[in-house]
């Protein structure tokens, strides 16, 4: 007999139907995504389940007596509410490396947008307000030659760091818990404490991992550091950014923009403030998303899910439930 699995967001049909091959699969039609009450009710007979970024705690898994394996279409695995899982023997997986190129593009991205305030200028042209590209009023700063500070030089810091050092000529320093030489060595980049980090940087970019370590690693104190003409960036978790202090730093001019791709809250509601500030490029935690990373992402997870199920090894068991987990 197959292991029964259940598909709770809608992938390729092609990765459909590699899981189909192994495993008989329900999944969710519904034409808005799965809600926590609807998930909750289709989980009785899984053994194995698809998410991205759905909560995954002990009420969950209390509604899934046959659960073996959680797999995420996504590298980041905050939603895993780690020690449940690991007191049911539950394996999770995320799908690391495949995105490492989209999401750096799109981090590039907003650095140069925020720069050279792209959506403020694009939405003054196609609104007729396009006078004179002289006035000083129109004018952004230089992203060549300036210093990048990269808070989380993992696998994705570090190609946004490729792209800063040898596309744009900026100098890469980094803050980790702990020292990368590989990345100090193919980036010239140094090492330096999150504190001269804040005060030395032009563009600060934030991709760490959301955990009880990040939570709000950057507030009021570390934006108080930072140069009033920083720009601030964040490609991780909203919530590892006091968002109060944040949109604070931003009214008061502490430091000049800020370009997001995460929110505390997704979606972001229309009334925060952060949406109607103009020195503020927002974007839908939309990092990972090209046709091809998402189907790649979608594929991974899905060798994950099919290994695990079936008594194999899946390639990427996420880091805390390595250890103690019986396949
Ligand atoms: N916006 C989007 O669409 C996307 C967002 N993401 C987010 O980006 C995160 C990072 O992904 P990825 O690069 O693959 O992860 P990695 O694990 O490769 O890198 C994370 C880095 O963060 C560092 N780090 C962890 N905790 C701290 C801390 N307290 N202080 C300073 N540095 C810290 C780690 O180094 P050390 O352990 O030495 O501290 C590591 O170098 C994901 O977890 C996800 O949340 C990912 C993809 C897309
Ligand atoms: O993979 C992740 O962690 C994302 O945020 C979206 O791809």
């Amino acid at each position: 007999m197959k292991p029964k699995v259940f598909i709770a967001r809608p992938i390729p049909s092609e990765v459909e139907a590699y899981i189909a091959d192994h495993c008989t699969c329900e999944k969710w039609t519904g034409a808005s995504p799965i809600t926590r009450n609807e998930l909750l009710e289709r989980l009785k007979d899984a053994e194995g389940l698809l998410i991205t970024g759905e909560k995954i705690d002990d009420e969950l898994l209390d509604h899934a007596p046959n659960l073996k394996a959680v797999s995420n279409i996504s590298v980041g695995y905050n939603n895993f509410d780690l020690d449940a899982m690991k007191r049911r023997n539950i394996i999770g997986t995320n799908t690391p490396d495949v995105l490492n190129e989209t999401v750096a593009d799109l981090a590039l991205a907003l650095i140069l947008s925020t720069a050279r305030r792209i959506p403020e200028l694009d939405k003054l042209v196609k609104d007729g307000k396009w006078e004179d590209q002289d006035d000083e009023p129109l004018f952004g700063v230089d992203v060549h030659g300036k210093t990048l500070g990269i808070i989380g030089m993992g696998r994705i810091g570090e190609a946004i760091g490729r792209r800063a050092k040898f596309g744009f000529n900026m100098t890469i320093q980094y803050h980790n818990r702990h020292r990368k030489p590989e990345s100090e060595k193919l980036l010239d980049a140094d090492y330096v404490s999150m504190e001269e980090l804040l005060q030395t940087s032009d563009f600060v970019l934030l991709m760490v991992p959301f955990t009880e370590g990040t939570k709000h690693l950057i507030g009021k104190e570390q934006f108080a550091l930072m140069k009033n003409s920083a720009i601030f960036i964040n490609t991780s978790r909203g919530q590892t950014v006091d968002e109060n202090a944040l949109i604070q730093a931003l009214q008061n001019q502490k430091i000049l923009a800020a370009g997001l791709d995460v929110f505390d809250q997704e979606p972001v509601s229309p009334d925060n403030p952060l949406l109607k500030l103009p020195n503020v490029v927002t974007l839908p935690h939309i990092g990972s998303a090209t046709y091809q990373t998402r189907f790649d992402m979608a594929m991974l997870a899905a060798k994950n899910l099919v290994a695990a199920v079936t008594g194999k090894q899946p390639p990427n068991i996420v880091q805390e439930l390595k250890s103690g987990i019986k396949i």
